[in-house]
């Protein structure tokens, strides 16, 4: 070991807090992953506290729920410094659906990374017209590990990374699921067929 190295591991004081995000399309398993950290966390017996934005309602109010139907329970908030306020003695922070959050997401998670807390974060890179999608994208540049994910693309099976929308509703905050939506690879995507 090197002598700086045996210095700062050994005079740290404060413990080591961190923010990982995972993006992707939608049905590229952002929830699935998201659920499969915390519930690790859960078995090390770490307190963990898990946020959603208060307008996605879709499949239920109070938990997180992926599209193959695993879940955990979740608090709803309609602004993200409720998450700070909301926890004060926690050490892991999940938040899912983080795209609907506003800009001060990225500095919420940075102070709670600073307080010790490991901070992960769920949502979309991009809105349905392959645009950077509300704070994701900062909180991309300021996370310690950023993990992309991806579907299976609906019309040829090559990996997703776009949210194709299926009517022409111009909004960018519609929920909806398979109705809606579908997982596009870049050339399907763009080419933007509709059968
Ligand atoms: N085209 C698809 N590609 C990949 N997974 C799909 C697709 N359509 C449905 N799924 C289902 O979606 C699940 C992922 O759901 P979820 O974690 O909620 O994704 P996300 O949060 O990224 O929207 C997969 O495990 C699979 O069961
Ligand atoms: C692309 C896109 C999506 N949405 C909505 C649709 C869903 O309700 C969520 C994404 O959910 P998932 O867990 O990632 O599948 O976001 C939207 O409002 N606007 C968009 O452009
Ligand atoms: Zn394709």
């Amino acid at each position: 070991m090197l002598f700086s190295e045996h210095n700062f591991t050994q005079h740290r004081t404060s413990p080591i807090g961190s923010i990982e995000v995972i993006t992707g399309s939608m049905f590229s398993g952002k929830t699935e992953e998201l659920i499969r950290r915390l519930r690790r966390a859960q078995f090390a017996k770490l307190p963990v506290e898990i946020f959603k934005p208060e307008v996605d309602v879709r499949y239920d109010e109070q938990f997180i729920v992926s599209h193959n139907s695993n879940s955990i329970p979740s608090t709803p908030v309609a602004h993200s410094s409720a998450i700070l306020l909301l926890s004060a003695d926690t050490k892991v922070v999940g938040i899912d659906e983080a795209q609907f959050f506003d800009d001060e997401l990225p500095h919420v998670c940075v102070q709670l990374a600073n307080k010790g807390i490991r901070v992960v974060v769920a949502g979309l890179d991009m809105d349905f017209k392959a645009q950077p999608f509300g704070p994701i994208p900062a909180l991309m540049a300021i996370a310690e590990h950023v993990t992309k994910v991806h579907a299976v693309c609906v019309r040829c099976g090559a990996p997703a990374a776009y949210s194709y929308r299926l009517n022409d509703r111009e909004e960018r905050v519609m929920l909806g699921e398979k109705e809606s939506y579908e997982p596009r690879c870049r050339s399907c995507y763009f080419s933007g067929q509709i059968t």
